[in-house]
């Protein structure tokens, strides 16, 4: 028992040692879980103070945000209420633009009209003459040019006479100097361009000695860039351009003609001239006379640039790249008034004409010789024609023939023409300058009696032109005042209707205990003061669109249907009396017929032109 309670014992010790050592253990874990509690709890309150600052930042951010979110809705009441108030005044300006683009057209209609009366003001036949510069191989040579005028003179001096005796004066309607650019030459065309979309023949010539600029002019040199683009290409851009333009309001369709009169034809006799076209003569791929759509200037030049490709040139002593044909591009327009429905057709044709040359100076011999015999005799036949036509002669020759007869829609009195007279200053051409001025000045001198009289002689004519366009104009300001009138009485009337509603719901809800002073406040308006207003109205006015009732003194209740027949005819008859001397009082302009059976629109030239 001794023994064995000395194994239990050691038995315990052991185990007290064991529980002891537990206990170390214990107490050490319980010492590292304090320290790690610790240090969580420090970090734990590091914590908490960074959560509290930022919850107290955005606090502060949410504070400033409420703040900033206030005056934003206050803006934002703020902009809508100007917005509503910008919105009110957009709606009478539109209301106003509405009213005034009604009358737009109107205005468009009578400015296209002033515009070709301007036009034609002008007169239907106008010479340009341009004075080519004297070319590299010319440096040396003197001048035949003595003087050039701003307002169309032209001195030409005689190489064999000295001094002031050899001058010699011509005048046209414009005279470009060497130095005058494409631009500057066709500045002064412009203006016709637009008369063609208006439904006018406008035909442009290139007149002078070969080698003097005549293709130059008209289409530019070989190459051209846009700066040295010719009339040809310039008027077609122009027409493309005004036609854009004007889309919203009328539709165009173009076609081009291109005609190329060959050196044959000039053999065969002027009577039985035919159109021929190179392609017709050689097989070549080139437009013949018939009618090409397009749409765009680049279209017509690509058609122009194949009819240049083929036309009949050859060297002469005096033109490297001389043009042995005349060559014709017709445009035709076609118009459609979107608004009215009425048609137009213009038309625009653009002649550059074979160059005339002394045959002797030209050395040319054989074929050539003939063929340079042909031009000259087909440009003094141009001649014998323009001269008869511009005279209204009865007789005027090679009437078959197709030039003839574009010449006779040109100078017939349906279009204006314009022809450039080219010069090449050179001492040598002298002769040839002076026959070609001869021949410009008797084409300028001939039709232009007419516009010149107006110009010079008759100033007169012309004051009394200017006076009636005032006079239109300033009727036309109180057509406007008389519109703006209308408008002011129509919005008036719908007042006033609105008004009436008012005054009948409040006089209601005076009887079932309405307020007395807004009753009073009414009664100031009182029903005189209104029918005052009113009569001063509809006695110069008509109504415009729907028809208001027109008051009487009760105020409510509208007039009877005769009474207010006759207020209204009383009004449109003196409205009527303002339109009919504004129409009176118009200058004689093209009136325009529609054809039953074409439903075309032929335009009937003023009686100056026939
Ligand atoms: N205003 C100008 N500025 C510069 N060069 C010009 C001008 N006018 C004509 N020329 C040049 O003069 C030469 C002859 O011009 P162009 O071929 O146009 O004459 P043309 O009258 O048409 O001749 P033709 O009747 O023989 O065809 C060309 O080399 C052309 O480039």
């Amino acid at each position: 028992m001794e023994t064995e309670a000395k194994d239990a014992k050691v038995d315990l010790e052991k185990r007290l040692k064991e529980l002891g050592h537990l206990l170390e253990d214990s107490r050490n874990k319980v010492k590292v879980l304090e320290a790690y509690s610790k240090s969580q709890k420090e970090s734990w309150n590091k914590k908490e103070l960074i959560f509290q600052s930022l919850a107290e930042f955005q606090f502060g951010a949410l504070q400033e945000l409420r703040l900033s979110s206030e005056c934003i809705k206050r803006e934002i009441l703020k902009a809508q209420k100007s917005y509503s108030e910008e919105f009110n005044c957009l709606g009478l300006k539109f209301k106003k633009l509405s009213v005034e683009s009604e009358n737009y057209h109107l205005v468009i209609a009578e400015n296209r009209k002033l515009f070709n009366e301007l036009q034609d003001l002008k007169g239907n036949i106008r010479v340009y003459c341009r004075v080519r510069p004297l070319l590299s191989g010319q440096a040396e040579k003197r001048t035949t040019i003595e003087h050039i005028g701003e307002n169309g003179e032209l001195v030409v001096g005689n190489p064999s006479k000295q001094g002031k005796d050899g001058n010699r004066l011509f005048r046209f309607n414009k005279v470009y100097g060497p130095n005058a650019t494409q631009g500057e030459v066709f500045s002064d065309t412009q203006p016709l361009i637009r008369c063609v979309l208006d439904g006018y023949n406008v035909c442009i010539f290139a007149y002078g000695q070969t080698g003097s600029g005549k293709t130059y002019t008209m289409t530019g040199p070989n190459g051209a860039t846009e700066e040295e683009w010719g009339v040809n290409y310039r008027a077609l851009n122009d027409l493309f351009n005004i036609s854009q333009n004007r889309s919203s309001s009328f539709m165009y369709e173009v076609g081009v003609q291109i005609i190329q009169y060959s050196q044959t034809f000039v053999s065969l006799d002027l009577h039985t001239l035919g159109i021929k076209t190179v392609s017709q003569e050689n097989g070549l791929a080139v437009p013949d006379a018939s009618m090409y759509p397009v749409r765009s200037t680049s279209d017509v030049i690509e058609l122009m640039n194949i009819g240049l490709n083929n036309r009949a040139v050859s060297a002469t002593a005096l033109n490297e790249r001389s043009s042995r044909s005349h060559s014709v591009v017709s445009i035709h327009v076609r118009g459609k008034d979107l608004h009215t429905g009425t048609t137009s057709q213009g038309n625009l044709h653009l002649v550059d004409l074979a160059g005339s040359e002394r045959v002797d100076r030209s050395e040319v011999t054989g074929d050539r010789l003939r063929e340079a015999q042909h031009i000259n005799k087909s440009l003094s036949a141009l001649g014998d024609v323009i001269f008869a036509l511009a005279q209204k002669s009865s007789h005027v020759p090679y009437r078959n023939s197709k030039l003839t007869q574009l010449l006779q829609t040109s100078l017939g009195g349906q279009a204006k023409t314009l022809m450039f007279v080219q010069l090449n200053p050179d001492v040598s051409s002298y002769s040839e300058t002076v026959s070609t001025l001869k021949f410009a000045e008797r084409v300028s001198g001939v039709e232009l009696g007419a516009a010149r009289s107006s110009k010079e002689g008759n100033i007169k004519e012309l004051m009394e032109q200017v006076a009636s366009l005032k006079d239109t104009i300033s009727k036309k300001d109180g057509e406007i005042e008389q519109l703006q009138l209308l408008k002011d009485l129509k919005m008036h009337i719908l007042s006033v209707d609105d008004f009436k509603q008012q005054s009948r719901f409040l006089k209601r809800s005076k009887y079932s205990g309405g307020d007395i002073n807004q009753d009073a406040e009414i009664s100031e308006y009182g029903d005189g003061d209104r029918e005052d207003r009113l009569s001063d109205f509809s006695d110069g006015c008509v109504s415009l669109g729907t028809e208001p009732d027109i008051l009487t003194d009760e105020g409510t209740k509208p007039l009877e249907k005769s009474e207010k027949n006759k207020v209204l005819s009383r009004s449109i008859r003196k409205l009527g009396e303002t339109t009919s001397s504004v129409s009176r009082s118009l200058p004689r302009t093209p009136s325009i017929r529609k054809t039953a059976a074409t439903n075309s629109i032929s335009v009937k030239p003023p009686r100056r032109w026939q």
